[in-house]
């Protein structure tokens, strides 16, 4: 499993966790609202119930003539019958209940409660109370206004509401807990945790009482079951979806393009210098410059970096910063008067004349040793824009070079065009010359040429003693290549020539 597999997989699910939380704590939102929005019937009920009363109260004592005559008891039991959540109605002198709805006229009146509280309308609750008469009735409520006692079974309210999660209705009074409906849920128990567990919603209203609704999410989400499929959906999507994007994205952060375009600003790039030698002296001449890569993924070279380079437009901000870098260096190890240097430089920034900003270049202008500007000869550079270009160059003072002589287009013609000082032979052709290879046996043909056009000859990757000595015999003045030094910082370069 390759590692931007695992990186992927590994923020993918962390981002399809994160989004599960999220989706699971906006459900438990979702619960609370809908629990409180539910909660709310209980008080519609109640309203609804509390208009019930009013207008049975008013009825009854409109009516009201001769106490528990038998018109009476008769108006009091058509009431009774009208109403919804209303079990009996008595008739009260004031101290005593003398006859009810449901039974007739006590035989032995009954004492009326005391009151609980007095209800915003005026009415005198008495709550908790026993009701003998009618079946022997437990903690019943008794409202009371002018004669008329009404007995409000308050469990009567379950058959009413159609809450899907458990709750209670209970009332307050001087800070004591009084059930009046529902389930007895236990206060206790319900964990006020804001994500987890059971969870508890209390809902009081101006006249004390307090709706109490209880759920958890595992409930919420199973009774929801197309809410729950759609947040497992979602996150597999999600995961999948952000799985992908983060593949492609660490694939194109590690693609050369991207490290290159970010190499350019965070200076990714260093100069290196390699040695060229003179043969007879085995003295250092001068050095090229070879341009190198090191990022936090490692390091990059020329034939992959380059052409990204070209092919983002980088080519002259990139080609200046080395150039700068690598005399900086050269200069700091004080070799600034002591060899040439040569640079590589891409064929658009001829052709297109960008390269003469280095005749405003201060560090440029300013330097006291010898210059060389490198051409590749595989590419031909076509127009005379380039080759006046190449000519103002030459006129100020730089050596040109033809590159990888050999591998490309050139003839004399082209290369006296070129106003060029230096062929430098492709390390092809010396690659087997202590052999006696057919295609190194054209090196003395070419330095002959050179000689002739007064070109110097540099031979190129040279690796052994025996190529040296072959290249030596052959006419070749100076050399290049790993036997005499692979590219180095310059103060290596600086330690070498010391030694
Ligand atoms: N426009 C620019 N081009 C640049 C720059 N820096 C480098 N380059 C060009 O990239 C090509 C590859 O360069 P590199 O990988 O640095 O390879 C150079 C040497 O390391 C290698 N070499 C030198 N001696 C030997 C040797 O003995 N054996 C062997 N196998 N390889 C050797 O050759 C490359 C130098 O080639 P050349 O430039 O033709 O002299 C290359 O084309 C570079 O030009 C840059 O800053 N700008």
């Amino acid at each position: 499993m390759s590692r931007i597999h695992v990186y992927s997989l590994v923020l993918s699910t962390a981002l399809a966790i994160i989004i599960v939380i999220g989706l699971y704590a906006a459900s438990t939102h979702l619960m609370r609202w809908d629990m409180t929005r539910q909660s709310q019937s209980i008080y519609k009920l109640m309203d609804h119930l509390n208009r019930d009363a009013q207008s049975s109260w008013q009825r009854l004592e409109n009516s009201y003539s001769v106490p528990c005559s038998a018109k009476q008891l008769q108006e009091m039991r058509s009431e009774l019958f009208l109403t919804w959540h209303i079990r009996d109605i008595a008739f009260t002198d004031g101290s005593n209940i003398l006859c009810t709805a449901t039974a007739g006229v006590l035989s032995v009146p009954k004492a009326l409660p005391e009151i609980t509280y007095v209800a915003i309308r005026g009415a005198q609750i008495s709550i908790n109370q026993d009701w003998p008469v009618l079946g022997n009735m437990h903690d019943v409520a008794m409202a009371r206004r002018g004669h008329f006692v009404l007995v409000v079974d308050p469990r009567s309210l379950e058959n009413f509401v159609e809450l899907p999660y458990p709750w209670e209705l209970v009332h307050f009074l001087g800070g004591v807990r009084h059930h009046a409906a529902g389930l007895i849920l236990n206060s206790e128990a319900t964990v006020n945790h804001k994500y987890f567990g059971q969870f508890r919603v209390e809902q009081c209203n101006n006249f004390g009482y307090c709706v109490n609704v209880l759920s958890d999410i595992h409930t919420y989400l199973a009774r929801n079951l197309p809410t729950t499929g759609l947040i497992v959906l979602l996150a597999y999507l999600f995961g999948w979806f952000s799985y992908v994007r983060i593949r492609r994205y660490l694939n194109h952060r590690q693609s050369i393009e991207y490290r290159v375009r970010r190499g350019v600003a965070a200076d990714a790039f260093y100069p290196l210098v390699q040695p060229v030698v003179e043969l007879e002296s085995q003295r250092v001449i001068g050095c090229e410059v070879l341009a190198r890569f090191r990022d936090a993924r490692g390091d990059l070279y020329p034939d992959q970096f380059i052409p990204v380079v070209a092919s983002q437009g980088l080519s002259w901000p990139f080609t200046i910063n080395m150039i700068e870098k690598a005399l900086h260096e050269i200069r700091e190890n004080d070799l600034e008067d002591k060899i040439s240097v040569a640079f590589n430089f891409m064929p658009r920034d001829i052709t297109n004349g960008k390269i003469l900003d280095l005749l405003q270049n201060p560090l440029v202008v300013g330097w006291k040793g010898q210059l060389t500007i490198e051409l590749t000869e595989s590419e031909e550079f076509e127009g005379s824009e380039a080759h006046q270009v190449l000519y103002k160059l030459s006129q100020a003072g730089f050596d040109i070079a033809i590159d990888d002589f050999g591998t490309g287009y050139s003839n004399l013609k082209y290369i006296d065009q070129l106003h060029c000082s230096y062929l430098k032979i492709d390390r092809t052709f010396v690659m087997d010359v202590e052999e006696g290879a057919i295609r190194s046996s054209i090196i003395p043909n070419i330095v002959s040429i050179a000689n002739k056009a007064g070109l110097r000859v540099i031979a190129e990757g040279v690796e052994n003693l025996a190529q040296a000595t072959q290249l030596h015999n052959m006419g070749v003045k100076y050399v290049q290549g790993y036997f005499y030094g692979r590219p180095m910082s310059a103060a290596k370069l600086q330690e070498k020539i010391d030694e």
